[in-house]
């Protein structure tokens, strides 16, 4: 497991660093943390079991959280923690939902069972299907990540698929993406980010451009699809699918084209009567299709837009330079005529003089409109596009992303940050609204 922290002893003693104490848990009962905004925190597990959204702490290893994180230490049977005193708030709480978490766990796993015992059957094969989904902070992603722990600690490797453009947890923002879970996912590093599957929307609200995010939904399903086919293991393991907090109006029809293109077999409901009541009638012409309520719960913390958008921006600046600043980003220079940028939508359908008499020209939501490279496009991140022709674009996962950081109009260069150095791998880039600025 690859935490941040020091496999023994204790912080590096100095004058200033923050008082140590412990922290007796009982069973059942959990330790809420939110990091300070300026400094990490140690701690580590003395005595007893603990898990962190489902993946077990390492007896004695001290971890190292990074400011401003929000977590929790959980324990079934009991657990000391010894940490440093300077966090912006602790508490204990024995009050938790853990217990009916651990139940919908324990009905995916005999669904798992089922599906593994029958490879040959087309339907039967086809492990759970969960789809988590619920009001913005309600818990989603937690729920998703201790599901995904769960089931990789019991040997599965479930696919966990982020379709939350503003706060996702595989990759940037304003992309959706899928990965497989092979091992429970550290609490502090996250989602491994070996071989995900992404598709760049561009923008972290689907309302920019509503037909483009219900394409790219369907192609990542399709994609997956095509996988599970050739791979029986990760068909029986199923996928935890983890959504937007948006779900009114065009964030519920989202949501139920995602179910439908998914082919969601478990509705995981949290924290909202009124959703789960919706969702119930709309999906009981479906009858292998279970929507379950759970409760929220009492330990997640509501995140302002400052904070989101704060979170959005550090989730780049861990893409290119690490989580603890590890790795190196290559600055590298092209000239204008080696990249092709392009961005979806905005372009009108048809030329006024093309349309009949009085009708107005309506923008295409998935025409592909080349851009222009000029002073604008500072800041910009943009997409890497696995593409090799124009035309498979609008159908091609990313690569990666790079980060404009000078435009030279005379001499028509670009200058940009990329993960490592070398050629991109496609001259195709996408250009969305992400940009970032290096604070
Ligand atoms: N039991 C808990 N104790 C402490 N912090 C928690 C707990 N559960 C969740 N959190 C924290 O609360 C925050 C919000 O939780 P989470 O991201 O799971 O909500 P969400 O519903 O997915 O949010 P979004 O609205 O972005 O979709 C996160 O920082 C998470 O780490």
């Amino acid at each position: 497991m690859a935490y941040g922290g020091t496999p023994s002893g204790p912080p590096a003693a100095s004058g200033s660093s923050p008082a140590m104490k412990q922290v007796k848990l009982e069973k059942e009962s959990e330790l809420r943390i939110e990091v300070s905004f300026n400094s990490s925190l140690r701690l580590r597990l003395l005595n007893g079991t603990a898990e962190i959204f489902g993946t077990e702490m390492p007896p004695e290893n001290w971890l190292i959280f990074p400011p401003r994180m929000k977590f929790a230490i959980f324990t079934w049977y009991g657990a000391t923690i010894e940490m440093q005193d300077n966090t912006e708030t602790d508490y204990v709480a024995d009050e938790t939902p853990m217990i009916s978490y651990v139940n919908v766990h324990a009905v995916l796993e005999g669904r798992r069972n089922r599906a593994k015992a029958s490879p040959s059957d087309s339907d039967a094969s086809q492990g759970p299907r969960v789809i988590v989904v619920g009001p913005t902070d309600s818990g989603k992603s937690t729920l998703s990540r201790m599901l995904l722990s769960w089931a990789a600690k019991q040997g599965w490797k479930p696919t966990f698929v982020d379709l939350d453009i503003g706060q996702g947890s595989i990759t940037l923002p304003g992309c959706i993406a899928a990965s497989p879970i092979e091992m429970p996912i550290d609490p502090v590093e996250g989602i491994p980010l070996e071989m995900p599957l992404v598709y760049f929307f561009g923008h972290n609200t689907p309302t920019v451009n509503a037909d483009l995010y219900r394409v790219l939904v369907k192609e990542l399903a399709q994609i997956l699809e095509r996988q599970f086919a050739g791979n029986p293991e990760s068909r029986a393991a199923g996928m935890v699918i983890n959504t937007m907090g948006f779900i009114d109006g065009l964030g519920y029809d989202l949501l139920l084209h995602a179910i439908d293109t998914f082919q969601a077999t478990v509705v995981l409901v949290l924290g909202q009567e009124k959703l789960c009541s919706m969702l119930k009638d709309v999906l009981k012409r479906k009858p292998n299709v279970d929507v379950v309520k759970l409760q929220k719960s009492g330990g997640v913390v509501s995140r302002n837009s400052k904070f989101r958008a704060s979170a959005r921006s550090q989730r780049i600046r861990e893409y290119f330079y690490g989580l603890s600043n590890d790795l190196s980003p290559h600055s590298s220079i092209a000239n204008f005529n080696d990249l092709s940028i392009y961005k979806v939508g905005g372009g009108p359908q048809a030329p006024a003089s093309a349309l009949p008499i009085g009708a107005q020209p309506v923008a295409d939501p998935m025409r592909l409109v080349p851009v222009n490279i000029n002073r604008d496009l500072l800041n910009l991140v943009l997409a890497v596009s696995f593409a090799k022709e124009q035309d498979q674009i609008l159908s091609s996962n990313i690569a990666g992303f790079i980060w404009i950081t000078d435009i030279d109009i005379p001499r028509k260069k670009i200058t940009y940050l990329a993960p490592s150095g070398g050629e991109l791998p496609s001259k195709f880039l996408l250009m969305g609204s992400l940009t970032w600025i290096e604070t």
